[in-house]
Order: C-alpha cells, then sequence, then structure tokens
C-alpha cells in the first residue's frame, strides 16, 4: 500500500495540506498517522473530523521513537484493516513532528521486514513555510534536511509572501534539491494527484516511471562535457545569493547533489563492496541516492534507492526506459562530493573487470 510521508519544519502548514488532501474525492480511502510532540493532540483531532483511520503517535519526537511507534503504529493499522474495523484503506499519510529528521523513517519503511511487505514508501512530500522558509533553513539544519530528501515540495503560505520572497525561497530550494517539483499553494490547495505516486511503481497500473522516478535530467542541465554532472552549491551561491561563499555556517551549503554516470556496465559485486563501505563509514552523509544501473550480466536495468545506512533490496526493472542504457545515480549528500564517490566505484568496478569471474548479478542472491 502506498506511503507518502508528509514533513516540514514547526508550522509550515502540514496539517492545513493534509486536511485540504483529504477533502478531495478519492482520497477517502486514507489512512492517517500523525506525530505529535507532547500531550496535546490537537493535530490529531482537527484530522479526526474528517478521517476516522488515525493513530497517535504520541510518546515524543518521531525521530527518537519512530521505530517502536512507527512501526506499531503501522501494524495496527493493518490489522484492524485485516479484522475489519476500519475500512479498507490503500494509502497511508504519515505525518511528523516539524523537527524530525524525515531519514529514519524512511528507514523504517524500507526495512521492518512487515512493513516493507505491506507498505511501499511512494513520496516524501516536503512543506515550506513561504514567509518563514528561508529563515528557517539559515537556523535548523532540520528544515534543510526535510527539503533535501523531498520527492515533492510544497511552498506553503503563498498568500502572506510577496513574489519577490518565494522566488528567492523557491531558488535555494532548487539549488537543495534539483529533481523535485516545487509547487506553490496557500491553505493547501493542490491535487493530491500531484504529489503522490512518485515511488518506482504505479500502484494502479503496477508500471514503473523510472524517468519521473530518477529525473536524473534536474541535475544534468547543470552538468558539464564529462561524465559527471554535478551542481555545487558552494560555487552556485557565490552568484545568487547575498551569503558570503562557502559559509560553513549556512547548513544548505553542505548539502550537495549530482548525477553520476557511467558508460561501462557495473559489476554487481563493485557496487555492493561501494555500497556497504559507503553505508558504514558515510552513511550519515548519503541522505538520498536513487539509481538506475547497467550491470554485468544483466539484460535489465537494476534500481537502487537508499536512505543514509540503508540501502532498499534492488528491483530489477522490466526494461530500459529509453535508448540510454548508462548507469545513472543521483545522489543527496551532506558534506560529501562526487569525486571520492565517483572515483572509488570507478576503481572497484575495474577492479572486478579483471576478477569477472567472480561477479555474481542480484539475481543470483545477492543482496545490499
Ligand atoms: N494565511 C495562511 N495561513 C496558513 C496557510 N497554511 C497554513 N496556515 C496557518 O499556519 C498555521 C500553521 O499551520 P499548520 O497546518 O498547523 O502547520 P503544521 O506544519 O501542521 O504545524 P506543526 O504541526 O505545529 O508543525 C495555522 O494557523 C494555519 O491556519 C496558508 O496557506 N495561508
Amino acid at each position: 500500500m502506498a506511503t507518502t510521508v508528509i514533513t516540514g519544519f514547526l508550522g509550515s502548514g502540514k496539517t492545513t495540506l493534509l486536511n485540504a488532501l483529504l477533502s478531495h474525492d478519492g482520497m477517502d480511502k486514507t489512512a492517517v498517522l500523525i506525530n505529535e510532540f507532547g500531550d496535546i493532540g490537537l493535530d490529531h483531532l482537527l484530522v479526526r473530523e474528517v478521517s476516522e483511520d488515525v493513530v497517535l503517535l504520541n510518546s515524543g519526537c518521531i525521530c527518537c521513537s519512530v521505530r517502536g511507534d512507527l512501526i506499531s503504529g503501522l501494524r495496527d493499522l493493518f490489522v484492524k484493516r485485516t479484522r475489519g474495523e476500519v475500512p479498507a484503506f490503500d494509502r497511508v499519510i504519515i505525518e511528523t513532528t516539524g523537527l524530525a529528521d524525515p531519514a529514519p523513517i524512511l528507514h523504517t519503511l524500507m526495512t521492518d521486514p512487515l512493513l516493507t511487505s505491506k507498505f511501499r514508501l511512494d513520496s516524501v512530500v516536503t512543506t515550506v513555510d513561504a514567509l518563514h522558509g528561508e529563515g528557517q533553513l539559515d537556523t535548523h539544519p532540520e528544515s534543510v534536511k526535510q527539503a533535501a530528501v523531498a520527492d515533492r515540495i510544497l511552498i506553503t503560505k503563498s498568500d502572506l509572501a510577496d513574489n519577490a520572497t518565494r522566488s528567492s525561497l523557491e531558488t535555494r530550494l532548487r539549488h537543495l534539491n534539483p529533481a523535485a517539483p516545487i509547487h506553490v499553494v496557500s491553505m493547501g490547495d493542490i491535487d493530491p494527484s500531484k504529489l503522490f505516486n512518485a515511488g518506482l511503481y504505479d500502484p494502479t497500473t503496477k508500471s514503473m516511471d523510472v524517468q519521473k522516478w530518477l529525473h536524473d535530467e534536474a541535475y544534468e542541465q547543470h552538468g558539464d562535457e564529462s561524465h559527471e554532472h554535478e551542481h555545487d552549491h558552494k560555487h552556485d551561491h557565490e552568484h545568487s545569493h547575498n551569503h558570503p561563499p562557502h559559509d560553513v555556517n549556512r547548513h544548505d551549503d553542505h548539502i550537495r547533489s549530482f548525477c553520476i554516470t557511467f558508460d561501462e556496465p557495473l559489476h554487481w559485486d563493485a557496487f555492493v563492496t561501494w555500497a556497504e563501505i559507503f553505508t558504514q563509514m558515510r552513511g550519515e552523509s548519503l541522505l538520498r541516492v536513487k539509481g538506475i544501473l547497467n550491470l554485468v550480466g544483466e539484460s535489465n536495468p537494476v534500481a537502487i534507492h537508499a536512505v543514509q545506512h540503508v540501502f532498499h533490496p534492488p528491483a530489477t526493472l522490466p526494461g530500459w526506459p529509453d535508448d540510454d542504457h548508462r548507469s545513472k545515480i543521483v545522489f543527496i549528500t551532506k558534506d560529501l562530493g562526487p569525486q571520492v564517490i565517483r572515483d572509488s566505484l570507478y576503481h572497484l568496478n575495474a577492479a572486478a573487470s579483471e576478477t569477472a569471474e567472480t561477479a555474481t548479478t542480484p539475481g543470483h542472491g545477492k543482496n545490499l
């Protein structure tokens, strides 16, 4: 069942968005999980008016208590659905607290065996306040991370900010996260279809829209003649903002996004070794990784995605989306540039080519 995470800084309009979304036709089969910080479940009461299927996670901040709470919350929902105690929902929305780091939530959805068999992470939607967003990005690293990992970004409260403020925020968000579509909204007014189905699989048709999912061309427009397409925020900000260049206090100067492309097919073993090293040594820097791999010995592409220390099990796709059969991996990282990633994977792959007989593929029992 498709699962969407709505995150965004305190007061940025998550509950307003949720209420507006739930009022749309076709959203009635939606269950909602809400995380509250503190005792007063106000959001819970607000949403309850429109949805009966609300589980309140009230034991504190979702990023601290997420494993137990989120797992038991989702399990409860699923059991109730199976017993017919709640209407049969086909979508789950999780609203995080405004201070949450979204990564542990994504980890949990990607790794808990029961959850991965029943719930499929579809999209991360991040709300950013049109008026206060830039100030929050300056002062709160959580808000930078929330925007960086988003599949969809909503600039909320557009009625409160002038055009210049909105477009300055939009430019900054675009630098932070080149691939996520940005929508400007007021009072959560947006067609739900713009926020959902951002995952690898379309739940209705079971077809895969890899181009939409990977959206590597968003990175390539910043690229150069080499096969590495990097968007370097430090460089860009020197031109586009009034902040001093390389300002270590500016949180989004630590976030980088780039797409690395490999012409030669990759050896699965080399990729796994690379993934093991980087998730162990630099996991905290890998905010989000998505890729489509052309593997030696595999005619079909293999999709991979990761959040920090966790790689999702690889998925073999039914075919290539177009004539471009190169491996492409997009990264959103913190304090980690493309060169070390590209060089290490390149060298591991070259070494694996020399001992090609030991290479295996995901179809032969290899797993991340
Ligand atoms: N003018 C205006 N106010 C808005 C808009 N969206 C939300 N608000 C108001 O902003 C305040 C915060 O909105 P919420 O939806 O509660 O924000 P939230 O992100 O759920 O807040 P927390 O759960 O506290 O993090 C409320 O008073 C909303 O009515 C908007 O588009 N325009």
